[in-house]
């Protein structure tokens, strides 16, 4: 769908000439959630708006959907920016305008009759969830309903593309999550590629199915969300899976935890994108004759399943134990670690 190759951008300043974007090539699949996250300067706002030439690359190439934007004209463009949608972290709407005619904007450049601008708006109002707030004026409205106008406006024109830029950064944590989930109520409704970039993973986490990690301008890691959570190669990719699932090296706090149970089997069950696990615990109690106390972990969802790491004590008969761990190791894709033994 989307087909990245040496991209680059150069900024040339009085000073010194700044390398934004350097030599990024990336292809991104038709229906994707795919994420892009680096730290403040990484390059991720002006890669995003090269894709729609908000900023002109200075070598490189661009398609989308079998479309090479980096030949177009102006005139080419401006067609071709219809199917590229994108929300911003400030949301940058018009504030003299109310929700619908903030909606209704991109349809009148396109040249769309009154009636059917009418009718699009209503519905990308319901889709949205902002019914009953149509004549409002942004200034009126919350942080999360300001970027729900953000995404119907991007929508308008039905676009096979949506570019979110920090889209959720301005927003609380329960808003951030509402507009996710919208986010992913779209890309599975309407089948619409997303790319968002943001500094936090668990954007990441929460939506995307797959990720680029960048740093100055490159692309240091890419690939599936779990398999970048569960095998983060570059330094900067362990800082961002450490801001979701803290220190999982930590054997300081294993040792101490050994320590201080006394007693019993200690097993580490590690998740790694199963689905169908939640019941994992009672099931293992229920069919065992053995008793699970949960000692530490943590454990988050991510769009390919559950990832992380939950330690556990089991208590019981030797035999009975060891059903129970070579039942998770036999029918489960939980990895299982017998971390002590009892006796
Ligand atoms: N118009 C510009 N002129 C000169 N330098 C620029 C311009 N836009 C961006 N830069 C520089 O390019 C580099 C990348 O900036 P960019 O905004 O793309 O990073 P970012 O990862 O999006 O960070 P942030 O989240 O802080 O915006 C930075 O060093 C920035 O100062």
């Amino acid at each position: 769908m989307i087909s990245i190759e040496n991209l680059s951008k150069y900024f040339k300043t009085d000073k010194q000439e700044i390398t934004a974007v350097d030599d990024m090539t990336l292809d991104i699949k038709e229906g994707n959630i795919f994420g892009v996250i680096g730290y403040s300067g990484a390059g991720k706002s002006t890669f995003v708006r090269l894709l729609n030439r908000l900023e002109e690359p200075s070598s490189g190439k661009i398609v989308i959907d079998d479309r090479e934007i980096t030949s177009l004209n102006n005139k080419q463009l401006r067609v071709a920016r219809q199917d590229i949608g994108m929300i911003f972290q400030h949301f940058n709407l018009l504030w003299s305008r109310t929700v619908k005619d903030n909606i209704a904007f991109p349809l009148e450049i396109a040249g769309v009759p009154k009636k059917d601008r009418d009718s699009r708006v209503d519905e990308l109002i319901r889709l949205v969830g902002l019914s009953g707030r149509e004549n409002a004026y942004p200034a009126q409205l919350s942080g999360g309903q300001k970027q729900r106008v953000g995404i119907a406006r991007a929508l308008a024109n039905r676009p096979k593309v949506l570019l979110c830029d920090e889209a959720t950064s301005a927003l609380d944590p329960e808003t951030t999550n509402s507009i996710l989930d919208l986010l992913v109520d779209i890309n599975q409704q309407l089948g619409l590629t997303i790319i968002l970039i943001t500094h936090e993973m668990h954007v990441i986490r929460k939506i995307c199915k797959q990720v680029a990690v960048m740093e100055k301008g490159r692309v240091v890691e890419q690939g599936d969300v779990l398999e970048l959570f569960s095998r983060p190669k570059q330094p900067v990719t362990k800082k961002f899976v450490e801001q979701v699932m803290g220190n999982q090296q930590d054997e300081d706090s294993v040792g101490q935890l050994v320590q201080s149970s006394a007693g019993g089997n200690i097993i580490r069950f590690h998740f790694l994108g199963e689905t169908t696990n939640q019941a994992l615990i009672s099931k293992l109690s229920k069919e065992f004759d053995v008793d699970i106390n949960i000692l530490q972990g943590k454990i988050t969802q991510t769009q390919g399943g559950a990832y992380g790491t939950l330690y556990v004590q089991i208590n019981g008969d030797h035999q009975e134990v060891q059903k129970a761990v070579a039942f998770v190791h036999e029918q489960t894709s939980v990895e299982v670690e017998v971390i002590r033994e009892d006796g």
